[in-house]
Protein backbone atom coordinates (compact mmCIF):
# COMPACT_ATOMS: atom_id res chain seq x y z
CA UNK A 1 0.00 0.00 0.00
CA UNK A 2 2.86 2.32 0.66
CA UNK A 3 3.36 5.08 -2.22
CA UNK A 4 7.20 5.23 -0.76
CA UNK A 5 7.30 1.15 -1.65
CA UNK A 6 5.61 1.74 -4.99
CA UNK A 7 8.01 4.45 -5.85
CA UNK A 8 10.67 2.04 -5.52
CA UNK A 9 10.27 -0.34 -8.58
CA UNK A 10 10.78 -4.21 -8.10
CA UNK A 11 13.76 -5.78 -9.94
CA UNK A 12 12.63 -8.59 -11.32
CA UNK A 13 15.33 -11.45 -11.75
CA UNK A 14 13.60 -14.15 -13.85
CA UNK A 15 14.39 -17.13 -15.67
CA UNK A 16 14.31 -17.10 -19.34
CA UNK A 17 10.59 -17.40 -21.16
CA UNK A 18 8.66 -20.98 -18.99
CA UNK A 19 5.49 -22.14 -20.36
CA UNK A 20 3.95 -24.80 -17.44
CA UNK A 21 1.61 -27.66 -17.87
CA UNK A 22 -1.29 -26.74 -16.06
CA UNK A 23 -2.25 -30.24 -15.40
CA UNK A 24 0.96 -30.85 -13.65
CA UNK A 25 1.67 -29.75 -10.49
CA UNK A 26 5.46 -30.66 -9.58
CA UNK A 27 7.29 -27.11 -9.39
CA UNK A 28 9.81 -27.94 -12.47
CA UNK A 29 9.17 -25.35 -15.67
CA UNK A 30 10.28 -26.43 -19.26
CA UNK A 31 12.30 -23.97 -21.14
CA UNK A 32 10.78 -22.21 -24.34
CA UNK A 33 13.28 -23.37 -26.96
CA UNK A 34 12.90 -22.41 -30.36
CA UNK A 35 14.41 -25.90 -31.03
CA UNK A 36 11.89 -28.82 -31.24
CA UNK A 37 11.79 -30.77 -28.30
CA UNK A 38 13.49 -30.20 -24.93
CA UNK A 39 14.66 -32.87 -22.45
CA UNK A 40 13.17 -31.90 -18.59
CA UNK A 41 16.49 -30.98 -16.62
CA UNK A 42 17.94 -34.26 -14.91
CA UNK A 43 18.06 -31.64 -11.64
CA UNK A 44 15.54 -29.66 -10.57
CA UNK A 45 15.74 -26.09 -11.26
CA UNK A 46 14.28 -22.77 -9.81
CA UNK A 47 11.26 -22.37 -11.46
CA UNK A 48 9.89 -18.79 -9.96
CA UNK A 49 10.61 -15.38 -11.02
CA UNK A 50 11.96 -13.99 -7.83
CA UNK A 51 11.83 -9.64 -7.11
CA UNK A 52 13.53 -7.91 -4.31
CA UNK A 53 13.58 -4.64 -4.14
CA UNK A 54 15.86 -2.41 -5.74
CA UNK A 55 16.24 -0.66 -2.42
CA UNK A 56 18.60 -2.25 -0.40
CA UNK A 57 17.61 -0.94 2.67
CA UNK A 58 14.60 -3.96 2.14
CA UNK A 59 17.20 -6.15 2.64
CA UNK A 60 17.42 -9.17 -0.02
CA UNK A 61 13.73 -9.59 0.66
CA UNK A 62 12.91 -11.74 -2.10
CA UNK A 63 9.68 -12.00 -3.36
CA UNK A 64 8.24 -14.73 -5.76
CA UNK A 65 6.13 -13.95 -8.91
CA UNK A 66 3.30 -16.76 -9.01
CA UNK A 67 3.82 -18.60 -12.64
CA UNK A 68 0.95 -20.80 -13.50
CA UNK A 69 2.21 -23.64 -12.01
CA UNK A 70 2.61 -22.17 -8.41
CA UNK A 71 -1.17 -20.93 -9.19
CA UNK A 72 -2.49 -24.20 -10.19
CA UNK A 73 -1.16 -25.51 -6.68
CA UNK A 74 -2.71 -22.74 -4.93
CA UNK A 75 -6.14 -23.65 -6.85
CA UNK A 76 -5.62 -27.60 -5.90
CA UNK A 77 -4.88 -26.50 -2.05
CA UNK A 78 -8.30 -24.59 -2.51
CA UNK A 79 -11.51 -26.19 -0.17
CA UNK A 80 -14.12 -24.82 -2.59
CA UNK A 81 -17.84 -25.72 -1.96
CA UNK A 82 -19.27 -27.55 -4.80
CA UNK A 83 -22.06 -25.10 -5.20
CA UNK A 84 -19.10 -22.58 -5.12
CA UNK A 85 -17.99 -24.88 -8.15
CA UNK A 86 -21.06 -25.06 -9.78
CA UNK A 87 -21.12 -21.50 -9.94
CA UNK A 88 -17.83 -20.85 -11.15
CA UNK A 89 -18.42 -23.71 -13.94
CA UNK A 90 -21.96 -21.88 -15.18
CA UNK A 91 -20.17 -18.16 -15.00
CA UNK A 92 -17.17 -19.41 -16.80
CA UNK A 93 -18.79 -19.30 -20.30
CA UNK A 94 -20.43 -15.97 -19.58
CA UNK A 95 -19.15 -12.88 -21.12
CA UNK A 96 -16.91 -10.83 -17.99
CA UNK A 97 -16.16 -14.21 -15.99
CA UNK A 98 -12.62 -12.90 -15.73
CA UNK A 99 -14.27 -10.68 -13.11
CA UNK A 100 -15.37 -12.90 -10.68
CA UNK A 101 -12.66 -13.62 -7.59
CA UNK A 102 -10.88 -16.58 -7.82
CA UNK A 103 -11.27 -19.53 -5.56
CA UNK A 104 -8.06 -18.96 -3.35
CA UNK A 105 -9.28 -15.32 -2.83
CA UNK A 106 -13.14 -16.02 -2.30
CA UNK A 107 -12.05 -18.31 0.71
CA UNK A 108 -9.53 -15.92 2.24
CA UNK A 109 -12.53 -13.23 2.00
CA UNK A 110 -14.68 -16.26 3.75
CA UNK A 111 -12.07 -16.65 6.48
CA UNK A 112 -11.83 -12.96 7.01
CA UNK A 113 -15.64 -12.87 7.89
CA UNK A 114 -15.20 -15.80 10.06
CA UNK A 115 -12.16 -14.46 11.96
CA UNK A 116 -14.46 -10.91 12.29
CA UNK A 117 -16.86 -12.70 14.01
CA UNK A 118 -19.07 -10.88 11.31
CA UNK A 119 -22.54 -10.92 11.40
CA UNK A 120 -23.58 -7.83 8.96
CA UNK A 121 -21.73 -7.32 5.99
CA UNK A 122 -22.16 -5.10 2.96
CA UNK A 123 -20.75 -6.26 -1.14
CA UNK A 124 -20.19 -3.56 -3.93
CA UNK A 125 -20.22 -5.44 -7.03
CA UNK A 126 -21.92 -8.98 -7.21
CA UNK A 127 -22.29 -9.83 -10.60
CA UNK A 128 -23.02 -13.72 -10.76
CA UNK A 129 -22.63 -14.04 -7.03
CA UNK A 130 -19.28 -15.53 -6.18
CA UNK A 131 -17.68 -13.51 -3.62
CA UNK A 132 -21.29 -13.23 -2.12
CA UNK A 133 -22.06 -16.54 -2.09
CA UNK A 134 -18.97 -17.42 -0.45
CA UNK A 135 -19.40 -14.78 2.70
CA UNK A 136 -23.03 -15.71 2.74
CA UNK A 137 -22.11 -19.74 3.42
CA UNK A 138 -19.96 -18.86 6.24
CA UNK A 139 -22.42 -16.07 7.96
CA UNK A 140 -24.45 -17.02 10.89
CA UNK A 141 -27.95 -17.64 10.28
CA UNK A 142 -28.42 -14.50 11.92
CA UNK A 143 -26.28 -12.53 9.88
CA UNK A 144 -27.07 -10.33 6.37
CA UNK A 145 -24.93 -9.60 3.40
CA UNK A 146 -26.09 -6.43 1.46
CA UNK A 147 -25.55 -7.43 -2.43
CA UNK A 148 -25.16 -4.66 -4.39
CA UNK A 149 -25.56 -5.01 -8.07
CA UNK A 150 -26.99 -3.05 -11.11
CA UNK A 151 -27.07 -5.88 -13.15
CA UNK A 152 -30.15 -7.61 -13.35
CA UNK A 153 -29.38 -10.47 -15.77
CA UNK A 154 -26.19 -10.94 -13.52
CA UNK A 155 -28.30 -11.20 -10.07
CA UNK A 156 -30.76 -13.81 -11.90
CA UNK A 157 -27.33 -15.61 -11.84
CA UNK A 158 -26.57 -15.33 -7.90
CA UNK A 159 -30.16 -14.84 -6.74
CA UNK A 160 -30.34 -18.61 -8.28
CA UNK A 161 -27.55 -20.12 -6.35
CA UNK A 162 -28.44 -18.24 -3.13
CA UNK A 163 -31.61 -20.27 -3.26
CA UNK A 164 -29.67 -23.47 -4.14
CA UNK A 165 -27.37 -22.80 -1.10
CA UNK A 166 -30.45 -22.21 1.21
CA UNK A 167 -28.57 -19.02 2.02
CA UNK A 168 -30.93 -16.53 0.49
CA UNK A 169 -32.58 -15.20 4.04
CA UNK A 170 -28.95 -13.93 4.34
CA UNK A 171 -28.83 -12.12 1.37
CA UNK A 172 -30.09 -9.00 0.69
CA UNK A 173 -29.96 -8.41 -2.68
CA UNK A 174 -30.10 -4.30 -3.48
CA UNK A 175 -30.72 -4.04 -7.80
CA UNK A 176 -29.53 -0.17 -8.52
CA UNK A 177 -26.30 1.53 -8.45
CA UNK A 178 -24.27 0.59 -5.42
CA UNK A 179 -24.21 4.50 -4.08
CA UNK A 180 -28.04 4.82 -3.84
CA UNK A 181 -27.79 1.36 -2.29
CA UNK A 182 -25.39 2.65 0.61
CA UNK A 183 -26.82 6.05 0.91
CA UNK A 184 -29.98 4.78 1.54
CA UNK A 185 -28.36 2.09 4.56
CA UNK A 186 -26.96 5.31 6.17
CA UNK A 187 -29.94 7.09 5.50
CA UNK A 188 -32.07 4.43 8.09
CA UNK A 189 -29.59 4.64 10.98
CA UNK A 190 -27.26 1.90 10.13
CA UNK A 191 -24.07 4.15 10.27
CA UNK A 192 -21.25 1.92 12.22
CA UNK A 193 -23.54 -1.41 11.93
CA UNK A 194 -21.88 -3.36 9.64
CA UNK A 195 -18.52 -5.73 10.08
CA UNK A 196 -16.96 -6.41 7.37
CA UNK A 197 -17.70 -4.79 3.10
CA UNK A 198 -16.45 -5.44 -0.14
CA UNK A 199 -15.56 -3.15 -2.73
CA UNK A 200 -15.61 -5.28 -6.32
CA UNK A 201 -17.07 -2.47 -8.54
CA UNK A 202 -16.48 0.73 -10.56
CA UNK A 203 -12.79 1.45 -10.47
CA UNK A 204 -13.25 5.35 -11.18
CA UNK A 205 -15.68 5.30 -8.04
CA UNK A 206 -13.66 3.57 -5.27
CA UNK A 207 -13.21 6.92 -3.46
CA UNK A 208 -16.89 7.20 -2.96
CA UNK A 209 -17.72 3.53 -2.02
CA UNK A 210 -15.14 3.98 0.40
CA UNK A 211 -16.30 6.92 2.48
CA UNK A 212 -19.78 5.52 2.24
CA UNK A 213 -18.84 2.12 3.42
CA UNK A 214 -16.52 3.67 5.87
CA UNK A 215 -19.23 5.06 7.75
CA UNK A 216 -21.39 2.36 7.73
CA UNK A 217 -18.40 -0.08 9.16
CA UNK A 218 -18.14 -0.23 13.00
CA UNK A 219 -14.81 0.46 14.67
CA UNK A 220 -12.43 -2.29 14.04
CA UNK A 221 -14.61 -3.32 11.09
CA UNK A 222 -12.63 -4.41 7.60
CA UNK A 223 -13.28 -3.25 4.00
CA UNK A 224 -11.52 -5.32 1.47
CA UNK A 225 -10.46 -4.02 -1.93
CA UNK A 226 -10.18 -5.61 -5.17
CA UNK A 227 -7.98 -4.81 -7.97
CA UNK A 228 -5.64 -2.41 -6.21
CA UNK A 229 -3.06 -3.01 -8.50
CA UNK A 230 -4.65 -2.66 -11.60
CA UNK A 231 -2.84 -5.38 -13.69
CA UNK A 232 0.58 -3.68 -12.19
CA UNK A 233 0.09 -0.82 -13.99
CA UNK A 234 -0.71 1.44 -10.84
CA UNK A 235 3.35 0.75 -10.59
CA UNK A 236 3.98 1.88 -13.85
CA UNK A 237 4.30 6.24 -14.26
CA UNK A 238 3.84 5.72 -17.69
CA UNK A 239 0.19 4.07 -18.14
CA UNK A 240 -2.02 6.96 -16.99
CA UNK A 241 -5.36 5.78 -18.62
CA UNK A 242 -8.31 7.20 -16.05
CA UNK A 243 -8.82 3.82 -14.86
CA UNK A 244 -5.15 3.40 -13.33
CA UNK A 245 -4.99 6.82 -12.14
CA UNK A 246 -7.84 6.95 -10.14
CA UNK A 247 -6.64 3.40 -8.36
CA UNK A 248 -3.12 4.80 -8.23
CA UNK A 249 -4.77 8.09 -5.93
CA UNK A 250 -7.16 5.90 -4.36
CA UNK A 251 -4.40 3.74 -2.85
CA UNK A 252 -2.42 6.75 -1.83
CA UNK A 253 -5.54 8.06 -0.33
CA UNK A 254 -5.83 5.31 1.96
CA UNK A 255 -2.13 5.14 2.57
CA UNK A 256 -2.38 8.75 3.91
CA UNK A 257 -5.44 8.00 5.62
CA UNK A 258 -5.53 8.63 9.66
CA UNK A 259 -8.96 6.95 10.16
CA UNK A 260 -7.67 3.29 9.49
CA UNK A 261 -4.81 0.45 9.41
CA UNK A 262 -4.00 -0.75 6.40
CA UNK A 263 -2.47 -3.85 4.84
CA UNK A 264 -1.92 -4.54 0.89
CA UNK A 265 -2.30 -8.55 0.92
CA UNK A 266 -2.29 -11.53 -1.47
CA UNK A 267 -0.85 -10.36 -5.13
CA UNK A 268 -2.07 -12.97 -7.14
CA UNK A 269 -1.61 -11.86 -11.00
CA UNK A 270 -2.44 -8.40 -11.38
CA UNK A 271 -4.95 -8.90 -8.88
CA UNK A 272 -4.24 -7.22 -5.03
CA UNK A 273 -6.32 -6.85 -2.10
CA UNK A 274 -6.03 -4.52 0.71
CA UNK A 275 -7.58 -3.79 3.65
CA UNK A 276 -8.76 -0.89 5.60
CA UNK A 277 -9.66 -1.63 9.30
CA UNK A 278 -11.59 1.32 10.81
CA UNK A 279 -9.84 3.20 13.56
CA UNK A 280 -11.22 4.25 16.90
CA UNK A 281 -9.46 8.41 17.17
CA UNK A 282 -10.78 8.66 20.87
CA UNK A 283 -8.90 5.18 22.16
CA UNK A 284 -6.50 4.36 18.62
CA UNK A 285 -7.81 1.11 19.58
CA UNK A 286 -9.37 -1.25 16.88
CA UNK A 287 -9.22 -4.50 18.79
CA UNK A 288 -11.09 -3.89 21.80
CA UNK A 289 -14.05 -3.69 19.98
CA UNK A 290 -13.95 -6.98 18.34
CA UNK A 291 -16.87 -9.52 19.43
CA UNK A 292 -15.61 -13.05 19.77
CA UNK A 293 -15.99 -14.86 16.51
CA UNK A 294 -19.25 -17.16 16.41
CA UNK A 295 -18.98 -20.70 16.38
CA UNK A 296 -15.07 -20.42 16.12
CA UNK A 297 -14.43 -23.26 18.02
CA UNK A 298 -16.46 -25.49 16.21
CA UNK A 299 -15.96 -23.68 12.91
CA UNK A 300 -11.74 -23.43 13.43
CA UNK A 301 -9.74 -21.64 10.74
CA UNK A 302 -6.61 -22.21 9.09
CA UNK A 303 -4.55 -19.13 7.16
CA UNK A 304 -2.15 -20.52 5.58
C1 LIG B 1 -15.73 -7.31 -10.78
S1 LIG B 1 -17.42 -7.60 -10.91
C2 LIG B 1 -17.84 -8.26 -9.34
C3 LIG B 1 -17.37 -9.67 -9.18
C4 LIG B 1 -17.91 -10.34 -7.94
N1 LIG B 1 -17.46 -9.70 -6.74
C5 LIG B 1 -17.51 -11.80 -7.95
O1 LIG B 1 -16.56 -12.19 -7.30
O2 LIG B 1 -18.14 -12.58 -8.68
C6 LIG B 1 -18.07 -5.98 -10.86
C7 LIG B 1 -19.58 -5.89 -10.86
O3 LIG B 1 -19.90 -4.57 -10.41
C8 LIG B 1 -21.07 -4.16 -11.08
N2 LIG B 1 -21.10 -2.70 -11.02
C9 LIG B 1 -20.29 -1.83 -11.66
N3 LIG B 1 -20.62 -0.58 -11.34
C10 LIG B 1 -21.65 -0.65 -10.47
C11 LIG B 1 -22.42 0.31 -9.79
N4 LIG B 1 -22.17 1.62 -9.94
N5 LIG B 1 -23.40 -0.11 -8.95
C12 LIG B 1 -23.65 -1.44 -8.80
N6 LIG B 1 -22.95 -2.40 -9.43
C13 LIG B 1 -21.97 -2.01 -10.26
C14 LIG B 1 -20.93 -4.72 -12.48
O4 LIG B 1 -22.20 -4.84 -13.10
C15 LIG B 1 -20.25 -6.05 -12.22
O5 LIG B 1 -21.18 -7.10 -12.16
Amino acid sequence: MSSHLLSRPLLLRHLPSLSFPLSNNRFRPRRLSSSAAVRPPATPEPVVSVAVSADDRYGKKQIISVTPQIYEYILSNVREPPILRELREETSSLRGSQMQVSPDQAQLLAMLVQILGARRCIEVGVYTGYSSLAVALVLPDSGILVACERDARCLEIAKKYYERAGVSHKVDVKHCLAVDALNSLIQKGEAGSYDYAFIDAEKRMYHEYFELLLKLVRIGGVIVVDNVLWHGNVSDPLVSDPRTVSIRNFNKKLFEDKRINISMAIPLFSLLIALAMKYDKKSGDTMSTFPQPSGFAENGSALI
